[in-house]
């Protein structure tokens, strides 16, 4: 049976929102989901979820989490092209976060001249830079950058390889980027290719590839998943990084703040800062 893309709404106070993200981001059946949350009305508290699932069985899954929270308002909405994705992002705004500057070719000439200048297109993977966890990440590197360079990094979950590409553009001369969607390896390593830099993405489970491991120990690793992989993912990440090194991490609610740097701590981590957008946070942790 064909499915006919769709997109699901739901609307909702903040708690009721945010606990209907946790069942979603716990939920086994919608493991890589792909939804986002935002606050919609601040005076009113209404808080939005808006999801894009890529199969029926997902769709139907999707709306039973949300069924378990009566106070949220949930409608779909078919979409009429297949490419749904680039349709919904199509037409964005540029983003700016930090000294970076994120456009699509939809956005022409609009360039400023002071910032460094990402174009990327998103197709159907993760990353145009307006998500608050892809934001939070660029702030936090942008941020870093006053103070020091990196050699080498790596980007764990890379999307479009939005991250990957920040870093090869800001100096870095090793920028390798991993995903476990196929399609995101071919966008990242085509949209490297747009910006004329030397990131490279190959398709591996979180650091599991021969590339990740002939061009550690890096300076900094980015990994903006989601908080279950990122706390799985901690050990390996510790092993790929040099003393000193840092881990940005995002994908993680606020409400899973705790449970992720606790997991980071326990590694040998220390708290560095972290970064709060919308209901998403961005934690910064080093390496000790
Ligand atoms: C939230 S997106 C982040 C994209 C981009 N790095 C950004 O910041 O906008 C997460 C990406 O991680 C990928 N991913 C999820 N689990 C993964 C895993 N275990 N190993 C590698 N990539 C993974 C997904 O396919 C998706 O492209």
């Amino acid at each position: 049976m064909t499915y006919n893309p769709q997109q699901i709404i739901a609307r909702g106070p903040r708690l009721i929102s945010e606990s209907a993200a946790d069942a979603i981001d716990g939920d086994l059946l919608l493991e890589g989901a792909t939804y986002s949350i935002l606050e919609e009305d601040e005076d009113r508290d209404v808080w939005r979820i808006d999801a894009f699932p890529t199969t029926e069985e997902e769709s139907t899954r999707l709306q039973e989490v949300l069924a378990n929270f009566p106070q949220l308002v949930v409608i779909a909405e078919q979409l009429a092209d297949a490419d749904w994705l680039a349709m919904a992002l199509s037409g964005l705004p540029p983003v700016r976060a930090g000294r970076f500057f994120v456009y699509g070719i939809h956005d022409g000439g609009k360039k400023p001249h002071n910032t460094v200048n990402l174009r990327i297109e998103a197709g159907a993977a993760f990353g145009t830079g307006h998500h608050g966890t892809t934001v939070g990440c660029l702030q936090a590197y942008s941020d870093l950058l006053k103070k020091r360079g990196f050699k080498r990094v790596l980007d764990v979950g890379a999307g479009t390889g939005v991250l990957a590409i920040a870093a090869a553009k800001t100096g870095t001369k090793t920028a390798v980027g991993t995903d476990i969607d196929a399609n995101s390896v071919r966008i990242s390593n085509e949209n490297s290719a747009l910006n004329k830099c030397n990131a490279r993405f190959v398709y591996a489970n979180g650091l599991d590839h021969r590339l990740v491991r002939q061009d550690a120990p890096y300076d900094l690793v980015f990994a903006n998943i989601l908080a279950r992989p990122l706390v799985s993912l901690s050990m390996p990440i510790r092993g790929a990084l040099k003393p000193g090194g840092l881990v940005i991490l995002s994908g993680l609610l606020r409400t899973q703040e705790r449970f992720v740097k606790a997991a980071y701590l326990s590694k040998g981590f220390r708290f560095i800062r972290h970064i709060h957008r919308d209901a998403w946070c961005t934690l910064v942790m080093q390496k000790v």
